[in-house]
């Protein structure tokens, strides 16, 4: 398989912090990549590293088969980067906006682009309306139509959707697929699991480190969990001792408590007073460990490791 991200020992310090620490990634053309991990973990570092917008103090490697460090320039012009903030123009309207953009990026027949652009979106009607008064969901839409403009064969999307509400999501989503079906590659990130489950690969950072890459099913095979779920009352004092054991990761999801631990025999120990009869009305029941569940045991292993 092609590869249209493969860097390794990716490194960016600030005065003594090392906000990414060694990352290697590899991602294959048509594939979405999923980056998730904590705030401040080194995710828009690592996008802004790829894409050339950022030199790495240290490591290497190629972006759609240009080196990150000496040819940026051919990076950006075939990348398409959506930041985590809004880039367009909101005192410009739609079209002042995608016009702009093509300009920029030197579109070839640029006016024809913008109007298949906004045809596309079914925004033609609404060429003159300001940017800024669209909502959240049509913001989200525009601004992937913009980076989409100059025919990227890279797509850098730094939580793209975050304040949007779920039916956007889900059709960004959609088309996320389609795009990836045609051929491109996407890199994003975000807090979502029901987006991490739509990756087609995904890699968890935690305080600049790479700590899990792969398929939902790999990292959760490779995590290695049992899990349990508890519900019913008590839960709450529960979860309180429950978490003074370093051996388990508790974590609330809904009305329920899942706990999980790496082998059975830690887990059943420390759930056995629960099970004794005389509890009160709780239940216990044996799960499948979920993309959530491994996530959060990660956050909290490197979180220990750290404090
Ligand atoms: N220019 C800078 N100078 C100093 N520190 C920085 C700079 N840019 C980022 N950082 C720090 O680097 C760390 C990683 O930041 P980064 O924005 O890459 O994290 P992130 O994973 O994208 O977070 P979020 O999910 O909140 O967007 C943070 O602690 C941040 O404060």
């Amino acid at each position: 398989m092609e590869a249209i991200i493969d860097v390794r020992g990716l490194t960016k310090r600030y005065g003594e912090r090392t906000v990414v620490d060694h990352v290697d990634m590899r991602a294959e053309r048509g594939r979405i990549y999923g980056f998730l991990g904590p705030n401040g973990s080194g995710k828009t570092t690592t996008i802004r590293m790829l894409c050339g917008l950022l030199t790495p103090d240290d490591g290497s490697g190629t972006c759609l088969g240009y080196d990150i460090r000496t040819e940026s320039r051919e990076i950006k012009r075939r990348a398409g980067y959506m930041t985590q903030r809004f880039g367009l123009y909101e005192d410009l309207s739609i079209e002042e906006n995608l016009s702009f953009i093509a300009r920029v990026y030197e579109v070839p027949q640029r006016e024809r682009k913008v109007r298949a652009t906004l045809e596309q979106l079914g925004l033609d009607k609404r060429r003159t309306q300001l940017a800024g008064a669209l909502s959240g969901g049509w913001k989200q839409r525009l601004a992937l139509a913009a980076c989409l403009l100059h025919d990227p064969q890279l797509l850098l999307l730094d939580e793209p959707t975050a304040g949007v509400d779920p039916k956007a999501r889900r059709e960004f989503w959609d088309r996320l697929h389609e795009l990836a079906a045609a051929g491109l590659t996407v890199l994003v990130s975000t807090h979502y699991m029901d987006e991490a489950e739509r990756c087609h690969q995904l890699a968890y950072i935690s305080y600049g480190r790479l700590l899990a890459q792969g398929t939902a099913e790999e990292l959760i095979a490779h995590a290695g969990l049992v899990t349990c779920e508890l519900s019913g009352s008590g839960l709450d004092a529960a979860a309180k001792a429950l978490r003074a054991n370093p051996a388990l990761n508790v974590a609330a999801f809904g009305a329920t408590l899942h706990v999980n631990a790496k082998s059975e025999g830690e887990l059943d120990a420390a759930l056995a007073p629960y099970r004794k009869a005389g509890t009160g009305g709780m239940r216990i029941v044996a799960v499948d460990t979920s993309l959530e569940d491994v996530f959060i045991a990660l956050m909290q292993a490197s979180e220990d490791r750290q404090g």
